[in-house]
């Protein structure tokens, strides 16, 4: 237990989180790019000119606010890390419309504080909103409508949920810094010096690797297997133009959206931990 009743994290740890929700986001992303564009689903609709993908995500997190799913997220990271269950819990998942959510019905046992309480304020989910309709469906999907909206929306809310813990999970990443080295942090946000923040807290060599292991995640999970010998090929080594997803769209994403923004979830978090 640390000084605010928490208890202590350590970054092997909140890194295993990160490394098994690479394949969570791998999977989701797989599955939406069984569907193509689908575009009327993101046209504006009825419902105060909402489209389908809105509406839908809108809907989702006001049934997951009543099942009391933004108060208690144990369950979220038990089922992507048992062993690491009794040192993480996330405190809250970060609704992409928290206006005028339901009050949770059940009731909820709350998890140990590990969070500043000013975590809560920090959300980048409208970058997140932006990029994955504005850039990732269009490298993802290829063009073409096979009817199937609802489908396709509820796919959609499953990246977007996914891609948005993994992101967040940047203020867990950031408090273990932090208290690994509060000398070295606590002048920099004393004078909001985000750019040295952002110097301090990136690590380039774990970020390389993190590339390289989603494009093969990427490559391995998204070939087709099959019973037949494949021509002497090494299991495991699908071609690109065999993968359900390119797997270089998956490391360009990691690298140029999930880190940038796991970061900027960072530096947030820090410019307020002394508040
Ligand atoms: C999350 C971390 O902070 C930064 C962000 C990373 C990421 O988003 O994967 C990786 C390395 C760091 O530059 C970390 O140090 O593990």
């Amino acid at each position: 237990m640390d000084a605010a009743g928490g208890e202590q994290l350590s970054l092997a740890a909140v890194r295993d989180a990160l490394v098994r929700l690479e394949d969570s986001v791998v999977f989701a992303l797989l599955e939406r790019a069984r569907h193509p564009r689908n575009a009327p689903a993101y046209a504006p609709g009825c419902g105060g000119g909402r489209s389908l993908a809105e509406f839908f995500v809108r809907e989702a997190e006001a049934l997951n606010a009543k099942a009391s799913f933004f108060h208690s997220i144990h369950a979220s990271l038990l089922r992507l890390a048992p062993e690491i269950s009794l040192t993480i819990t996330i405190q809250e998942d970060v609704p992409f419309f928290p206006q005028d959510l339901p009050s949770p019905l059940f009731p909820t046992k709350s998890p140990p504080k590990v969070l500043h309480p000013l975590a809560s304020m920090v959300t980048v989910n409208d970058a997140i909103w932006k990029m994955y309709f504005d850039e990732l469906l269009p490298l993802l999907t290829v063009d073409g409508d096979d009817g199937n909206y609802a489908e396709t929306v509820a796919l959609d809310f499953a990246c977007l949920q996914v891609m948005s813990r993994r992101i967040h999970i940047g203020k867990y990443v950031a408090e273990v810094k932090f208290k690994d080295a509060p000398q070295d942090y606590s002048p920099l946000i004393q004078a909001k010096d985000s750019n040295s923040l952002m110097d301090l807290l990136t690590f380039k060599a774990v970020e390389e690797k993190v590339k390289k292991r989603v494009e093969k995640k990427a490559r391995t999970f998204g070939q087709n297997v099959n019973l037949e010998d494949n021509a002497g090929k090494q299991e495991g080594t699908a071609g690109d133009s065999e993968c359900k997803v390119d797997p270089t769209v998956l490391s360009k994403l990691y690298d140029q959206w999930v880190m940038p923004l796991t970061k900027d979830v960072e530096v947030e978090y820090l410019l307020r931990r002394l508040d």
